[in-house]
């Protein structure tokens, strides 16, 4: 036994070697301090000042992990039950030199206990036993998706977006993903057998290539559900449905709007240190006003009725407060902040400001609008100042999360309820007075300095070219130049993608599936689509009603969707005669399963699994002398195993990956995978970080996939035919495989 070991009671981080991203990778010495900083905010009186000391001090603390169990409702009951009941009780009270920490604890404010933190040392995480088998646990666990790394504060603005399964949602600023995950989660999180939700995701981000890194984040979801598109937000086109039985295309408005938008970022100082450092006066001014046009596109899309979330981890009150009341004026009444006082009761937080001050750059208080100094530079916008009628916009009923209160980030929150259609009154002209006034202050302009253009109409623009401050939920804080917009670009004509061409019921490829799988009659197979014209079909996608009516719209074109469709199906072209080359992509395999018969499916237990994850493509002869005649019989080319954890003998016996532990096996509900069945061999079409996961659940070892084994090349079913003597696809494949969808350019960010 030894003292409770607490980062608060080490108090001051003090000075930490980082990286600092802006001049070198060499490490140096990080002081969390900054004298601008601390006077900007205290200013903004944030907390009391005996609150001060606090509330200061808490911003120079390392966070603690926070993780989020991600999926399906009674998969993730499954594996919160596994953190709680078989690793939690063994992490308590383990002392390493001296020092105890405290174990794993749910958030208190999460729903059903799905949020998860905890704040151990490094040496115990390195030292402990029990820490390491929590911790390959975890890394398992994420490689699949069934756990995904998000700070706890970033959890807050989907719970409070209130999504229903079957709202159609948009997320205007979504990557990487974090709150998309849990947006999806929430429009699945009532599904029914032999169903497909009518809710959709729209899914969208500015970035190309981070709306990249949002499809990997969200592909393990398989959603159908989801379209991810790459606009800029304040220019999000009106989206509209595929003509109606009277021949007209439809606009359509969403029932939830999430706004977490670009920020300065500064509330995640215990996250990004390096915000200590660069912190200036100036760093919010720019993003002002695109937060304010992103957020009145938002509310113009946003259905009378529905509820719009805006969010920021940024304390400024510019960025926050000014943004709310400004919208709020414009809306005129058609707009109002929600009192969410009752809604995630155990969450703490404080109320928003009605009253803040504006600094120039170079530190000075100026009272009003008209009293910005000529020389200030920068660019300054009436709105950035408390409205005269600040009292009377329920400010109040904004959300302000302090790091101290309950050892988090910090976050901004606001929502909103639209009571009727918004209209801006003349909004191009009193935007273009307050540009020309704020044009004829701003002398000159430093280097840093970003442009803000102030013209604003219903085809609200930006500045490009400009430096953007990013909140990276998992990573550092990156700044990332934007690319300058071409023409087309700025005025929503979008460059031609590949088209997404829906397979006719009749299509030959269809009935093929639809005959060899078993396909239900009820299954809607004329939402299957490809998107390579002239050719075969290669992968086939599967999109939900929704999805489809978009696509089916007159001015899709309008729309740059970079993706969409859970690739279900992929032909394999093998040696191997097969009366169906199509496979099941084993992203598809959870939702398609329950739509197809019996014939191509085999019951397997533990011996069979093992036998697969332990063996390269194993030949018929190694499996069980029961099962010879079988698999012997079983026809070629893809089907699919399932198990059925509660028909093992050993079910209560202790998983022996876990074993001094006492904990039981884990795997409760059935699982389905895809194999290839060859001549004489057999192949599990799963990727390396599946067959880790399913291996470790079952607590046996395996091998990585076999053209791992096979010396490290990339598999191709040629290869495979090679080295077996054989035509199996070989198991990586299964993710790698090209596909006429952009794939993933960017790397996810490390998420364990
Ligand atoms: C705070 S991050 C979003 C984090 C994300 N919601 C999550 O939970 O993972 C802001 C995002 O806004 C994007 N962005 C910046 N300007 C934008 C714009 N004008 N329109 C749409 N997205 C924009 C950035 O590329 C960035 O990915």
């Amino acid at each position: 036994m030894g003292k409770r070991y607490s980062r608060k009671n080490k108090g001051n981080a003090g000075p930490r070697k980082e990286r600092d991203a802006n001049t070198s990778s060499t490490y140096h010495e990080l002081v969390r301090e900054n004298a601008m900083l601390e006077e900007y905010y205290k200013a903004q009186k944030l907390v009391s000042e005996e609150e001060w000391p606090t509330f200061w001090n808490h911003l120079k603390v390392t966070l603690p992990t926070t993780f989020r169990i991600t999926g399906t409702r009674s998969h993730a009951a499954e594996i919160r039950d596994t953190v709680k009941n078989a690793f939690v009780p063994h992490l308590r009270d383990i002392s390493v030199d001296g020092v105890i920490a405290d174990p794993p604890r749910p958030l208190a404010w999460y729903p059903d206990e799905f949020g998860w933190h905890f704040d151990v040392p490094r040496t115990l995480l390195k030292k402990s036993a029990e820490y390491a088998k929590f911790h390959s646990f975890l890394v398992a666990e994420t490689e699949v998706g069934n756990i995904s790394r998000q700070e706890a504060v970033s959890m807050i603005p989907p719970l409070l977006l209130d999504v229903k399964p079957q709202h159609w949602v948009m997320d205007m600023c979504a990557a990487p993903g974090s709150k998309t995950a849990q947006i999806i989660e929430m429009v699945h999180a009532n599904d029914q057998p032999k169903q497909v939700p009518t809710g959709l995701i729209l899914a969208n981000d500015s970035d190309y290539k981070r709306s990249h890194m949002l499809i990997h984040q969200t592909k393990r979801l398989q959603s159908p559900c989801l379209m991810v598109t790459n606009h800029d937000a304040t220019m999000m086109p009106t989206m509209k449905l595929a003509p109606n039985k009277e021949g007209e295309s439809v606009p359509f408005e969403f029932d939830r709007v999430l706004a977490d938008v670009p920020c300065s970022g500064d509330a995640t100082l215990r996250k990004n240190p390096m915000v200590w450092k660069n912190w200036t006066h100036g760093g919010a001014m720019p993003l002002h006003q695109t937060q304010v046009s992103i957020l009145q596109r938002g509310v113009q899309l946003l259905k009378v009725g529905g509820r719009i979330v805006y969010s920021t981890c940024s304390f400024n009150p510019m960025e926050n407060e000014a943004v709310v009341a400004e919208i709020l004026n414009r809306a005129n009444g058609s707009l109002e902040l929600v009192d969410v006082s009752h809604e995630l009761p155990e969450l703490k937080r404080r109320p928003g400001l009605s009253d803040w001050k504006v600094f120039t750059r170079d530190g000075k208080i100026v009272d009003k609008f008209e009293d910005v100094p000529a020389d200030a530079g920068g660019k300054f916008i009436a709105s950035m100042w408390p409205p005269k009628n600040a009292a009377d916009l329920h400010l109040e009923r904004c959300l302000r999360i302090y790091p101290h209160l309950q050892d988090t980030g910090g976050f901004f929150v606001a929502v909103f309820k639209k009571t009727a259609p918004f209209v801006v009154p003349n909004p191009g002209r009193a935007a273009a007075a307050a540009a020309r006034v704020e044009q004829s202050k701003a002398s000159t302009e430093t280097e840093e300095t970003t442009k803000v253009e102030a013209t604003e109409s219903t085809t609200d623009s930006i500045s490009t070219g400009d430096k953007h401050k990013l909140d990276n939920e998992e990573g550092e804080k990156e700044v990332v130049k934007k690319p300058r917009m071409s023409r087309a670009e700025r005025f929503g004509v979008v460059r031609k993608e590949e088209p997404f061409l829906f397979l006719d019921n009749n299509n030959a490829d269809i009935q093929l599936i639809s005959n060899f799988y078993g396909l239900d009659k009820e299954f809607p197979t004329d939402q299957f689509l490809v998107r390579s014209e002239g050719e075969k079909n290669k992968t086939i996608y599967f999109v939900s009603e929704a999805v489809k009516s978009i696509l089916q719209s007159e001015e899709i074109h309008r729309l740059k969707v970079v993706n969409t469709g859970v690739r279900t199906f992929i032909r394999q072209d093998t040696k191997t005669p097969t009366d169906c080359s199509f496979r099941v992509n084993s992203e598809g395999i959870g939702m398609m399963r329950q739509f197809f018969s019996s014939a191509r499916v085999l019951s397997v237990q533990l011996p069979e699994l093992t036998i697969l994850l332990q063996n390269p493509y194993p030949k018929t002869s190694q499996f069980a002398e029961s099962l010879q005649e079988t698999l012997t019989n079983w026809p070629s080319g893809c089907c699919l195993f399932e198990f059925d954890p509660a028909l093992e003998p050993n079910k209560d016996e202790p998983n022996p990956r876990w074993e001094g532990q006492g904990i039981t096996g884990f795997v409760k509900g059935k699982m389905v995978f895809p194999v290839w069945k060859a001549n004489v061999s057999f192949n599990l079409l799963l990727n390396k970080e599946e067959r880790r996961s399913l291996a470790m659940r079952l607590g046996i070892d395996c091998v990585d996939a076999p053209h791992v084994i096979e010396g490290g090349a990339k598999g191709t079913a040629a290869k495979a035919a090679e080295t077996t003597d054989d035509s199996t696809p070989a198991s990586e494949d299964v993710s790698t495989e090209a596909s006429p969808m952009p794939v993933d350019e960017v790397e996810p960010e490390a998420t364990a």
